[in-house]
Formats: structure tokens, sequence, C-alpha cells
């Protein structure tokens, strides 16, 4: 399976970690560490047990077995002793509507045992950051859904806790919002927040993340860091080709047609009019070209792929990428992609 330790010393540390929902094993023997400091990315498709897990490691759901240790406090016999260290962002929001955004974070920094004078400061703090100060009083149920989240993240944070949990910030969330979202992601960790985020965004968790485990049907199907992971495709040379013939069939006899004539390279036909190659050594463009045009297609785009961590996830799992963040925008989630 293949599981990458972290370097330094470990905040959080989860073994055997298993629950079942009735026939449906949602979590299957988890296994893996977090150091302290690290941005540490939860990756993988609709119902692959990101929440449940999050949901154990956090306290809102009892495992069926295995253990969570949080800063050497064992999470699972003793669920409370370590919600101090621990700031939660739930995939849906935990705040009261009818409370303003000011009252929501006053009363989530008083639950946490923050003197009055100090609530108010941090609560106000907080809103200017998030750029929420002008709908402080506004009642969180009259919050977009963007804003929704950015106040839920600030209410996780109120109690500056060593480390953060935020199940999937920027999913159904506008693209402005979900940028916000990222870079006070980035920002919290720069300061020095332990961060275990859950994604199904390849790209968000690429962008974001140190280390990324890869969670398929419960089960971690590979854990390393981003440099590790993307070695393989580093090495690999890809260049897709866009050009003007686009009917299916002529599409795939062209592809076989270059396979035959460039046996080193590995082609594939891809949606109206694009090929994709890909070989160990650089690929020249003029014969290719050259090829196409004999074919009769003509070519108006020949651009480089850089190798990214969508590759090495379909490597991995089978799984393709786009279908996984289809299956969310098909549920009416509007992704934040940006
Ligand atoms: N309360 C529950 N009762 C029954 N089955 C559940 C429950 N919660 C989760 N499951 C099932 O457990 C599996 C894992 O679900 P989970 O919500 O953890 O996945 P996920 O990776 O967070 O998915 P998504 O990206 O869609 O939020 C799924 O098959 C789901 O249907």
């Amino acid at each position: 399976m293949g599981v990458e330790q972290p370097l330094g010393s470990p905040i959080l540390e989860v073994q055997g970690l298993h629950k079942r929902f009735g026939s449906v094993q949602a979590v299957a023997q988890v296994d893996f560490t977090v150091a302290q400091g690290e941005l540490f990315g939860f990756l993988g498709p609709n119902g692959a047990g990101k929440t449940t897990t999050i949901n154990m490691l956090t306290g809102l759901a009892r495992p069926d077995g295995g253990s969570v240790r949080i800063a050497g406090i064992d999470c699972i016999a003793n669920p409370r002793a370590a919600q101090h260290l621990i700031g939660v962002v739930p995939d849906e929001s935990n705040l009261y509507p009818e409370l303003s955004g000011f009252d929501n974070l006053c009363f989530c920094a008083a639950l946490y045992g923050l003197p009055r004078r100090e609530r108010q400061l941090r609560a106000r703090q907080l809103l200017d950051q998030f750029g929420l100060s002008a709908a402080a009083d506004r009642k969180f149920s009259q919050y977009s859904k963007g804003m929704k989240r950015k106040l839920t993240i600030a209410a996780g944070i109120i109690h500056r806790p060593p480390i953060l949990f935020l199940d999937e910030p920027t999913t159904g969330i506008d693209v402005a919002s979900a940028r916000q979202v990222r870079e006070k992601i980035a920002d919290l960790h720069r300061q020095g927040t332990t961060i275990f985020l859950t994604t199904h965004y390849i790209e968000e968790a690429e962008r974001l993340c140190q280390r990324i485990a890869f969670i398929v049907a419960g089960r971690i199907v590979r854990c390393a860091t981003l440099g590790a992971l993307l070695e393989p495709v580093r090495q690999r040379h890809q260049l897709l080709i866009s050009c003007t013939l686009s009917d299916r069939v002529v599409m795939a006899e062209l592809a076989r047609h270059l396979a035959a004539v460039f046996p080193a390279l590995q082609v594939q036909a891809g949606a109206a009019g694009q090929i994709r190659l890909e070989g160990e050594q650089p690929i020249a463009v003029g014969p290719l070209v050259r090829l196409i045009e004999a074919q009769g297609g003509e070519v108006f785009e020949a651009r480089r792929l850089q190798p990214n961590l969508e590759e090495v996830f379909l490597q991995i799992t089978g799984l393709d990428a786009q279908a996984l963040q289809g299956e969310a925008a098909g549920r009416g989630r509007r992704g934040g992609q940006a």
C-alpha cells in the first residue's frame, strides 16, 4: 500500500481505524501519521470514506476499532481531552442560522472558554480577516454559501487550535470564495497550524498539500509526499495535439496510424480533434504535424503537458479524475476550482 511516514514529530497518529455502516465498510483499517506543521491532504472520490474518517478523528463519530492520538492523547478513550487542540470545519456548517455572524463567533469563543472581552476582539479580528466585517450583524441564514463557509472556518480557528480539520472546504462555493479559502488555508499553514484537508479536487490537493493520502473504498491506497507522488510522471513526456479532424472514427484511425509510425509513443485519441501522445523521450512535433496533415487534418495547437497529480491518481486508482469531479457537480455542487 505504501504509506510514507512524515518527517518531524507527529501530532496526529491513526492506527487500524475502521467503521462500518450496515453492509458498507466505510473505512477499513486506515493507518497514517501527520507531523506537526504539516499540510496533509486526504483525497478520494465520492463515498470513499473521507467524511467518516474526519468525523472519527474529531470525535464526531465513534470508530468500530482502531486508535487516534492527537498530541499523544488517546482521543477514543478520552473523546473530550483533545478538543481544545483541534479546530473542525465540517462539510455542512454547524453554526446557528438565527444568530448573526458576530454572535456565532462570540458563542464559539465562549464554548472554548475565551474571556468575554477577548471573545469580541477575536470575533471582530476574524470577521475582518475573512472579509465579513460588513456582514457581521447579519443573520448566518442570510449569508451566501461562500460567506457561510468562511464564517465556519473562522469559527473553527477561534481558539487558535494547533491542528485544523477541514472537510471539503471549497466544495459548493463560488470560484472567488474558493480562492480566498485556499489562500486562508495556506496562510494558516504558514503560521504553523497543522492542517488535515479532505478534498476531491486533485488540483487543490496538488496546490496546497505537502503529503497526500489517496483513499478509495475506505482504504488508503497510497500516502506520500507530493514530490514522491509526482516523480514517476515527471519522467514522462506528453504532448496534446488539437486538429481539425473531429469525427471519432477518423480520429481513432489517425491514432492507430500514428502509433504504427511512432512505436515509441503511446497514442490516445481524445475528445473533439485532440490526440494525446506520451513517451520516454522528448517528442518532436514536426513529423507528427506532417503525418496528420497528410491524413487531411490541420493542426492548430501542439501543447506540452505538465505532469500533474491527476495522472498519478489515475495510475494509482484506475479512476477517472474528471468523472470524480463531475459527480460532485452532478450533485449540485459548483466546485470552486480556479
Ligand atoms: N450515516 C451513514 N449511514 C450509512 N452509510 C453511511 C453513513 N455515512 C456514510 N455512509 C457510507 O459510508 C461510505 C463513506 O461515506 P463518506 O461520507 O465517508 O464518504 P466521502 O469520501 O466523504 O464522500 P463525499 O466526497 O461524497 O462526501 C459511503 O458508502 C456512504 O454511503
